[in-house]
Formats: C-alpha cells, structure tokens, sequence
C-alpha cells in the first residue's frame, strides 16, 4: 500500500502494542466499504435502514455514558504547561504516553483494526493536509469516509517521505472513567480511546481539524477555526461570503444552510453552503482572506432539523448518511427525532434501542443525536466546495447563545476590535459535550474547546493576521437568541437571519450607516427589513440596544476570564475593556 517507512513501522508498532486479530487497509473502494458496512451490520454496530426511502443508510447506537464530547477528559499535551493554557487540560507528553500505552496494551484483541489514510481538505492541494486514522470501530471507518476524502489516493499524496498526523482510536471497553482524547500537538499525534461518539472518535474533525490545524496554522501563518462559510448573492448578482464562528449547537449547520424568506426568494436572493462547522483560512494573493471547507460532509445536530426548519440538511440525509443515537420507527424502519414533524412514530424504539413510551415524556433521539451526511448530498453545496483555493471572505461573524446582554447584531470598529469582540464571545453550554446545559461560559471565537495552544497566544495570532492582510473582512457579532419574559425567542431566526446577513453586507460593502455605541456599531432599526417577518418594530428596537446594566455585569466575568492569561494576555484587548468599561459607566 505505501512505502512511507515512518508509516509503516507506526502501524507496527501500533499492531504490537494493541494486539488485533486482523489488520486490513482501507483503501477507499466501494467493495471493500460495502464489505465492512455488511460487517457492521453483522455485529450490530450498524442498523441497516429501509433501502428505499432511505437508501444507502444506516443506524448507530453509542453507549448511552457515551453521547457527546468530553471537555473534561479532553488534554493538549505539549512539553511546557504553559503553551497549553489555562483552557486546556494538560499533562506532561512522556507521563500520559505512559499512561495511555497501559490502556491500548492488548485492547484489540479479538477484534479488527482499520488503517485509514484520510484528507482534510482537497487530495493534492497545497493547502491539505493528511492524517492515518487507526481504529477498531466499523462506525468510524465508514463515518470517515462520509466526514474525509480517504483511500489510497491519500497514501499516493503523502508519499515516501511526507507528513501526515498520526491517529490511533480504540473503543477499547469504553469505560468512561479511563476516556481520553489527547493531542500532542508537537508530535503530530493524536490518541483517544474508550469512546465510540463521533466527535471524540472521528479523528480528522475537531482533533485533527482544529486543535492540531490551530497549532499548525499558528506555526505557518494561517487559521483554523470553528466557522461556516456561505455565500449570499444579491438581486444584483453581487456574490459575497461569510465566515461565522458560533459555538457548538448554536446554529452554525442552520446558517449555512439558510433558505432565503419568500420575499427575499422572490427578489433573486441565493444562498450556498461552503461550509458548516470547519473553516481554514488564509491571505491570499490580493491581500483578502480566503476560506475553505476541510471536511467532506455534515456531522449535524438532528433534533429540530426539519422541512421548515432546514430543508437543505434534511434533505442532505435522504441517501447515504448514518445516522447516531435517533429514534427507530419499526413500522417502515425509518429514523426520528424531536421536532422532524408533528407525528412521533407510536411503534418505534428511543435512541437505546428500548421500546419508546409517550406517556414517560422522554425524548425519543437523544438531544444531541446526529447525522453524517456526504456534503454533495446537500442541495444548496456551493460549485465552489470543491476548489482548492477556497473564497475569499468579506465578513467575519462571531455568535453565541445568549438570553440577555448580546444584541441581535453589531459591528467591530476594525479588525482589531474584531479580535476584542470575539474574545469576549459567551454563550450557553448545550448538548454537545456532557456537563449542564444552559450555563453561560465565556467562549471566545467559539474555540474553547478546540484551540490546540494557549488562547492568549491565539488572540495574539489573530491580532498578528490582521496586520498582514490588506483588505481583512469586516468582523460582527450576532445573536440569534435572544427571550423575552417567558423565555421565548424574540427573533424569529432561521431563514430570516438574512435580514442581518443582508445589512452585514451592506455594512462591509460600505454601503449603509449605523450608529455608534459603547460597544460597536449597530443598526438604525429600520435598516433591517423586516417586511413579511414575523417581528415588530418595537420587539426589533428592543434586543437591538445596548443594555448597561447587563454589560456591567459581563464586564466583570471578561476581566475575570482575562486575568487567568497573566502575559499571555493581548495587551490592546487588556486596555480595550477598560475602554469599554469607561464608555459604559458614564
Ligand atoms: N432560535 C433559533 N434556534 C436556532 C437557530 N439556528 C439554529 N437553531 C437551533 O440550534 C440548534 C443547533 O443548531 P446547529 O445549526 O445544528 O448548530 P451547529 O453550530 O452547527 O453545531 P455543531 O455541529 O455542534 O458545531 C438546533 O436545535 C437548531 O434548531 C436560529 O436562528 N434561531
Ligand atoms: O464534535 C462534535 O461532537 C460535533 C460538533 O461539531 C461540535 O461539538 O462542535
Ligand atoms: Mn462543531
């Protein structure tokens, strides 16, 4: 298969030290994959589901201490602590090696190990970069095939003597007190074992893709980050695109996926996906920001994904996609899930594969089930997803998930200030990783979980970029979230989160004013159309104010955030919120 030595003496090594019955090289080809689904359907890692309305797809159950990511258990191991920062757990690289090798001594006996050569990014593009993901599990072999571009062609790219991340994953015996998905970004290396959930398995997204990417990007000049990319194209024609950096569930898939409000269809609006959850970006040639997507499908949030909601993503689901942890309807073997329609399957089983029961008032997918769904299948997919050079950005978004505080939009003063509102991003914690749902954390760039390096020196990478790109996008912050008294969304969101995109555009092209605050630019009111919304002027008003009170308070919890940087902190963010700070008490 390849003649890459380093390669081939890991894979030994690895063979040693875990012990499978059987080693087989994935090489990308229909047969074999067809041969390993078969498989997994024999052992019951995979439910084969009904051919014709559902061809080509699957159910996967994880174990039920086993549904999201784990932050807790999650480590950047690096030589010095301090490279790691104070939002990542860490532990000295040779202690944890020590550690992890007892774990993965012997824990693929009996069982299969698959050897994945994969991309992240276009096969043979400069901008690509590969990694070898060996696994025991069926699930993540072909979930790797939807999520990467795998097989052989990636060996041909690595070649003799080239780089490639190394990954090794064992399902080991999923004992969640012995889980750990752990980075050494120094080595090039990444080991989680005892899980079998998508994003602390499925190695190329979050570990290979963000926190080994935002360690590389850091080193050679670029980023990495937990961003969208759309493309909105005007009555005019004008085609303009947009990166979007919302934490995990707060609505990135939804964004990219956007269908346009009738009035807005009717106008000529067109919106493309690029992308929904990774984004990697650099200077290009002219001085802009330019953008691609690295992965190859969708790894999305089902419960509320519906044909109101986001037709785009449901119908990205209809053929070849495996579905984790959604209700089964046993009358036509169909999947389910809250809020795909109005009609929950009365005969079906929940996501443990027990007998679902209205009467109990549980859910039958879990909160955070999902599906993985190839990118091609998705019928706003951009023609440009598949070009290398990627887009070039005009608008950087940043967003969380907040009640109060954050207005429905507004603007960075510059770049600089971009860097500043992004980091003091805060949002809701959701189903996404295990823990409580709902607690306001500070996430900046919606990367706490995912920057491979200390965050201080993140923002100062940010602030470094800036100064190197002659034309940078212009940087926002939105909120789709925002409740009234009983806790109702008081923007209607979705679809009609073009009304903002529209006067961020506007805004970037220069085209429309705005009024300046303590905190940013914000729109006049009546420069957001909200013509056929179902909003009111006066609602509209409402959550686009500055609220001192509320800002008081989260000033508070930035410094307080800030301080556990020490020098590590920016100095421009350090004085920027005491100026804010100023503005806001007088
Ligand atoms: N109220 C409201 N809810 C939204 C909006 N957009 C998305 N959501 C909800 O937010 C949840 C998650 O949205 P996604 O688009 O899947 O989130 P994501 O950012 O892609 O998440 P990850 O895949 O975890 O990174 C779903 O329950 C959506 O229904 C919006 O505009 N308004
Ligand atoms: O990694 C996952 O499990 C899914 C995801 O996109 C996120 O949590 O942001
Ligand atoms: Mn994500």
């Amino acid at each position: 298969m390849t003649n890459n030595k380093v390669l081939l003496d890991w894979v030994q090594e690895v063979a040693e030290l875990t012990k499978p019955e059987k080693v087989v090289w994935i090489t990308g080809e229909e047969a074999q994959l067809e041969e390993i689904r078969k498989e997994g359907c024999s052992t019951g890692e995979l439910i084969k589901l009904n051919e014709e309305k559902l061809p080509g797809c699957y159910l996967h159950r994880s174990d039920t201490r086993d549904v999201a990511r784990v932050e807790a258990r999650t480590f950047i191991c690096c030589k010095e602590e301090k490279n790691a920062g104070p939002t990542n757990n860490w532990m000295d690289p040779q202690e944890m090696y020590l550690k992890l090798n007892k774990l993965y001594d012997g824990c693929m006996k009996g069982r299969t190990m698959y050897i994945i050569p994969f991309a992240m990014g276009i096969v043979g593009s400069p901008f690509a970069k590969y990694g070898i993901e060996i696994t025991d599990s069926i699930y993540v072999v072909v979930s790797m095939n939807i999520m990467t571009r795998i097989g052989t062609q990636v060996l041909d790219a690595i070649g003799e003597d080239g780089e490639f991340t190394k990954g090794l994953h064992s399902k080991a015996d999923l004992d969640p007190e012995e889980r750990y998905i752990v980075h050494f970004p120094e080595d090039n290396t990444i080991m989680s074992i005892n899980s079998g959930y998508g994003g602390n398995v499925l190695l190329g997204k979050k570990c290979l893709a963000l926190r080994i990417a935002s360690y590389l990007g850091q080193k050679e000049g670029w980023m990495a980050e937990h961003m969208l990319i759309l493309g909105v194209e005007n009555p005019q024609g004008e085609k303009r695109y947009i990166a979007a950096a919302f934490p995990s569930a707060c609505g990135k898939t939804n964004l990219a996926m956007l269908i346009p409000p009738e009035g807005y269809r009717k106008d000529g609006w067109k919106v493309t996906c690029v992308g929904d959850d990774i984004a990697w970006i650099r200077i290009g040639e002219d001085g802009r920001l330019w953008a691609t997507n690295p992965e190859n499908g969708f790894f999305g949030v089902a419960p509320g994904t519906n044909e109101k909601s986001n037709p785009n993503a449901l119908a990205a689901t209809r053929k070849n996609t495996i579905f984790t942890n959604v209700g089964l309807n046993l009358d036509d073997n169909t999947v389910w899930w809250e809020k795909l329609d109005k009609n929950p399957p009365a005969n079906s089983l929940d996501w443990t594969g027990k007998k679902w029961d209205p009467a109990l008032g549980e859910p039958m997918a879990h909160p955070n089930s999902r599906f993985t769904a190839p990118a091609k299948n998705c019928p706003c997919i951009a023609p440009e997803f598949d070009d290398a050079k990627g887009v070039p950005l005009s608008a950087i978004v940043f967003g969380g998930r907040r009640a109060k505080t954050a207005p429905l939009v507004y603007q960075s003063r510059d770049w600089d200030h971009g860097v500043f509102v992004g980091s003091i991003m805060a949002s809701e914690t959701t189903a996404a990783a295990t823990g409580a749902v709902g607690v306001v954390r500070r996430d900046p760039m919606a990367m706490l979980p995912f920057c491979g390096y200390n965050m201080g020196d993140y923002w100062q990478h940010w602030l470094d970029m800036g100064k190197k790109i002659s034309n940078p996008p212009k940087i926002f912050n939105v909120n789709w979230f925002r409740t009234d008294e009983e806790g109702n969304f008081i923007w209607p969101g979705f679809g009609d989160n073009l009304r903002v995109l529209e006067w961020i555009l506007k805004r970037a092209d220069g085209k429309i004013g705005a009024r300046e605050t303590e905190i940013g630019f914000i729109p006049e009111p009546s420069d957001i159309n909200i013509e056929g919304c179902d909003i009111d002027l006066d609602a509209l008003t409402g959550i686009l104010q500055v609220e001192k009170e509320y800002w008081k308070e989260d000033i508070k919890s930035i410094k307080e955030f800030y301080a556990k940087f020490g020098d590590k902190l920016p100095e421009y963010l350090a004085k920027e919120v005491e100026a804010m700070e100023e503005r806001i008490s007088k």
